[in-house]
């Protein structure tokens, strides 16, 4: 087999022996090479398509790793780590201890800043442009982020920031015009015909916001980028370049079906083509479960809104997006704003149902705690992709949103255990409450194939009991209950099992009863057990030293929590991240068979 000329490159420096005309060809044989592990592999396609040549003439230009590459999301970095020492390790791409999918700092020193999360590329580049300034250091500080990503709020802060700061700093706006979803609002209409106030005699926004403005260019063309680049290299202060792009570039359906190839899954490499599988007889997934269920209550009330931060197909909001397009918003990646837009409309009696992936809530702490729970606003929050995701690993696992909001005063909490318990606890919601109520669910499939049940009201603070038994109780919080169900019929355990449903308000008589008669309880989470399930079980012992008659104190009861340790989870296959934490089906039985054989 004929040698390729990527094959020869082991880091940047190699790339920079390259004459500028061999490029083209580098460039092929990067999409190739892409192409042919993501269509095994699975991960993200797209963005990194889009970025081949801006990737090589970046590395080809500037002096990686001194000058200071920050990438934005870092999904569109692929090119990036095959051309920085990680040819061969990117087969292990997203594997369990394979590669991360996304910049790590502690990877590789081409990867200045960790990113997973969007907008933090220049807030994360013009901190580093403020500390070699005042070093005297004459390094060059570049930020690359995508046209849905700046135009989110914390993106506009460091523009602002930067704008005045008259440090080395030069920011490069890949403008695709979509997101994972097509861009959304005004900043993108706008990004379509703007111009540098050079031709107009205005300035346009970025010249307002004090940065010397490029562009826009043809971010496939070589030779322009490299020149462009080779200038702004020459330059100091801030600066915005402001390149074109086609997301998916290179592969003719992922150009052309640019929402399905941000993340594909498995596809062939020639054709492009996915590859096919059977779902018909697969349970739905969560997301879907919400978006035809979040439909179905619309129908019914006029009141109901659907919001959405950047994530209409991930979350399936695009189903309400589609059935009323007039009640269901894509705000673009702006979480903070969803959550007090969803306040706002509270306010004024509407059913704002405000879906936002628990690990990018994160994002939006003090509105759910300012301008929602202080304020006792009935906004319904779905919290999907809540507990380990997977692959995308620990930037994106929903783990920490029990503890972050356990502690809010006045939210109720609620973890569906399957399909149904979903369906019911958005219509419970839906029928109005007089507090905010977070509902959190997985990533992926349900359990069950019929699901659409009739809907049926919950009462707030309950539990479930599905099985009794003695001396074990099992309390599991969301679909892992599924998992205690199968392992109690399996192997017919006497265990008491309790689908807690609610970790705030807890039902506070369930727990009376299971601590008075029994004498080991198995907390089971798919969260960080500080703050959740768990400490919040032993935390009710010892506000509850005595309980029922003398002899029995809650205290005495022995407390086995399992859940997420004091540690970030990496990325891998979910079953091999459960088996870490020891959640997973073996584990579990391992610990009950245990206490029922004591
Ligand atoms: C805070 C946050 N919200 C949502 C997401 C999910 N997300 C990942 S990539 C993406 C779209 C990014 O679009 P853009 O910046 O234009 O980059 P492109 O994919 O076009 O290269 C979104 C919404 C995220 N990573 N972080
Ligand atoms: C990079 C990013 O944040 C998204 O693309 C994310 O990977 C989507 O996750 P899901 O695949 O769970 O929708
Ligand atoms: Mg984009």
């Amino acid at each position: 087999m004929q040698e390729t000329l990527l094959s020869r490159i082991e880091d940047p420096c190699d790339l920079r022996r390259f004459r500028e005309s061999e490029l083209t060809q580098i460039a092929q044989e990067l999409r190739d090479y892409i192409i042919e592990i993501i269509s095994q592999k699975e991960g993200h396609l797209g963005a990194s398509l889009g970025v081949i040549e801006l990737t090589i003439a970046l590395h080809y230009v500037f002096d990686t790793p001194d000058d200071l590459l920050v990438w934005d999301v870092g999904h569109q970095a692929y090119g990036h780590k095959i051309l920085t020492g990680r040819r061969e390790a990117f087969k292990t791409n997203r594997d369990y201890g394979g590669l991360s999918g996304f910049p790590k700092i502690d990877e590789s020193n081409y990867d200045t800043f960790g990113v997973g999360h969007s907008s933090t590329a220049i807030s994360a580049a013009l901190g580093m442009a403020i500390a070699s300034k005042l070093s005297n250091s004459s390094k060059k500080h570049i930020a690359v982020v995508g046209d849905a990503s700046i135009a989110s709020g914390m993106a506009f802060e460091a523009l602002n920031h930067a704008g005045v700061s008259n440090v080395d700093l030069l920011v490069i706006l890949n403008d695709n015009a979509i997101g994972i979803d097509p861009s959304v609002g005004a900043l993108k209409e706008y990004l379509t015909t703007t111009k540098s106030g050079k031709e107009t005699g205005q300035d346009n926004i970025f010249e307002a916001l004090k940065f010397d403005y490029s562009g826009p260019i043809d971010g496939h063309d070589m030779n322009g980028l490299l020149r462009e680049l080779k200038r702004q290299k020459t330059l100091n202060g801030p600066r915005l370049l402001h390149i074109r792009t086609v997301k998916g570039k290179g592969l003719k359906q992922a150009e052309i079906d640019q929402v399905r190839y941000h993340a594909p899954g498995k596809f062939d490499k020639i054709t492009g083509d996915l590859t096919p599988s059977d779902t018909s007889m697969l349970p739905p997934k969560f997301q879907d479960v919400f978006g035809h269920t979040l439909v179905e209550l619309a129908e019914a009330n006029e009141k109901i809104i659907g919001i959405t931060p950047a994530m209409p197909t991930g979350s399936s909001m695009k189903i309400m997006m589609q059935a009323f397009p007039d009640r269901a918003f894509d705000v673009g990646i702006a979480e903070q704003h969803a959550v007090t837009l969803a306040a706002g409309m509270a306010t004024q009696g509407l059913i704002p149902f405000c879906n936002v992936y628990s690990t990018f809530l994160q994002r939006a702490y003090d509105q759910v705690i300012h301008d929602v729970a202080l304020q006792k606003l009935p906004v319904i929050f779905c919290l999907d992709r809540a507990g380990l995701v997977g692959k995308d690993g620990p930037t994106h696992h929903g783990v920490f949103d029990l503890a972050y909001l356990n502690c809010i005063p006045d939210l109720i909490i609620a973890a569906p255990m399957d399909a149904m318990e979903l369906r019911s606890m958005m219509f419970t919601a839906s029928l109005g409450l007089d507090l905010p109520i977070a509902i959190r669910y997985p990533r992926g499939r349900c359990n069950s194939i019929n699901w659409r049940s009739t809907l049926g009201k919950i009462s707030i603070g309950t539990s479930r009991t599905l099985s009794r038994g003695k001396h074990v109780a099992v309390l599991t919080l969301g679909p892992i209950g599924v998992t205690v169900q199968k392992l109690i019929q399996e192997n017919q355990l006497s265990v008491t099992h309790i689908d807690v449903r609610f970790l705030k308000p807890l039902d506070k008589n369930m727990l009376q009863s299971v601590f008075e008669s029994h004498e080991h309880i198995v907390t089971i989470e798919d969260g960080s057990l500080i703050g959740g399930l768990g400490s919040t079980i032993k935390n009710y012992a010892f506000s509850n030293p005595s309980i029922g008659d003398e002899s029995k104190k809650a205290y005495s009861v022995k407390i086995h929590s399992l859940g997420i340790p004091d540690t970030f989870i990496s990325h891998g296959p979910t079953e091999q991240l459960y088996k870490e934490v020891s959640i997973d089906e073996a584990s579990i039985l391992n610990l009950l068979s245990k206490l029922l054989n004591q």
